[in-house]
């Protein structure tokens, strides 16, 4: 009954040995994954190939990042809107801090970021965010596999894979102080393909379910939230909805928490094979980095569905 009640986030072991494409384990992972997506635009994976040890300097790391002056912080800065520093500013809620690493996946992208905060850069830094994200990135990489495979689109599979860039976000909330509001981040769709969030043991992130229920998620060093966003949305021509989120924090304790955002550059189409009778074409062929921009101006901020009034039919 309590799980008729309440509805909660689905669970996917990805850790399970042998996982590989053909694999009968293979196979009845990607029809969990296929349900959930379609279901939530979202899941946990249980995944065991980020190591405690990565996830703990990953996290201490994050508190001396955050711990730096401000005006260091800002230093961190990018073309794209919302994707460097951002916080102790009026529009962002006032727990929320945010920095971000483009090229997340490369050794350019992590040193360049590490130079801009600290003076001769941060080895181990550099080698924690770059190894975190790059195996982070298997995961992301092994669900859009699962997905093309499932719609019948593996030709277009490795031409996706290519044109795929990672964006990371690394994030600090602090705990709410009497009589301020305890949100940290209010409830939105991300804009990109995918993204996968992983945090410290502080909770505070909450999935909303079609029914309009809030589902919280349960921290653990092996769990990952993945998530769809308006692109994957969008790519699959409504199939997979994007998740609405947000996070409510309590208690002092800050959390920290990272999401790994995959963007594809260039234009996005709808494979024809996701067109038919039942489901005309909905988006015309939208670029994601331009969903994004889009969605920080005036007349994009406001709409319930950003792709709908960015590029929809
Ligand atoms: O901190 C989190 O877990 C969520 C962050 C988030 O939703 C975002 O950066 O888009
Ligand atoms: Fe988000």
């Amino acid at each position: 009954m309590g799980s008729l009640a309440f509805p909660e986030l689905p669970i996917i072991d990805f850790s399970k040995e042998n996982l590989k494409p053909g694999t009968n384990s293979w196979l009845s992972t990607c029809k969990d994954v296929m349900h959930a997506l379609e279901e939530y635009g979202c899941f946990v994976a249980v995944y065991d190939k980020v190591p405690l040890k990565l996830h703990n300097d990953l996290f201490s790391t994050l508190e001396d990042l955050f711990d730096l002056p401000l005006e260091i912080k800002r230093k961190n800065v990018s073309d794209l809107p919302y994707c460097g520093y951002v916080g102790n500013q009026p529009f962002v809620p006032s727990l929320y801090e945010g920095m971000g690493i483009t090229n997340a996946t490369t050794l350019e992208g992590t040193e360049d970021f590490s130079h801009t905060m600290w003076p001769g850069g941060n080895d181990h830094f550099c080698k924690t965010a770059l190894l975190y994200s790059k195996l982070v990135s298997e995961l992301e990489q092994m669900v859009v596999r699962m997905v093309f495979e499932s719609y019948g689109v593996d030709q277009h599979h490795d031409s996706h894979k290519e044109s795929t860039t990672y964006f990371f976000r690394m994030m600090k909330y602090r705990g709410p102080e009497k009589n301020e509001s305890d949100v940290g981040c209010n409830i939105h769709t991300d804009k990109g393909f995918i993204t996968v969030l992983h945090q410290n043991q502080v909770s505070g992130l909450e999935v909303k379910s079609k029914d309009g229920q809030w589902m919280a998620y349960k921290p653990s060093p092996s769990s990952f939230v993945v998530m769809a966003g308006e692109a994957f949305l969008g790519w699959s021509n409504e199939r997979i909805p994007a998740a609405f989120h947000r996070v409510v924090m309590s208690g002092s304790e800050p959390r920290y928490s990272v999401g790994l955002f995959s963007f594809v550059k260039g234009i996005i189409k709808v494979p024809e094979e996701l067109i038919d009778e039942e489901n005309p074409l909905r988006f015309k062929p939208f670029e994601s980095f331009g969903l994004l921009r889009y969605f920080f101006t005036e007349e994009g901020r406001g709409k319930e569905s950003t792709i709908k009034a960015y590029c929809g039919v």
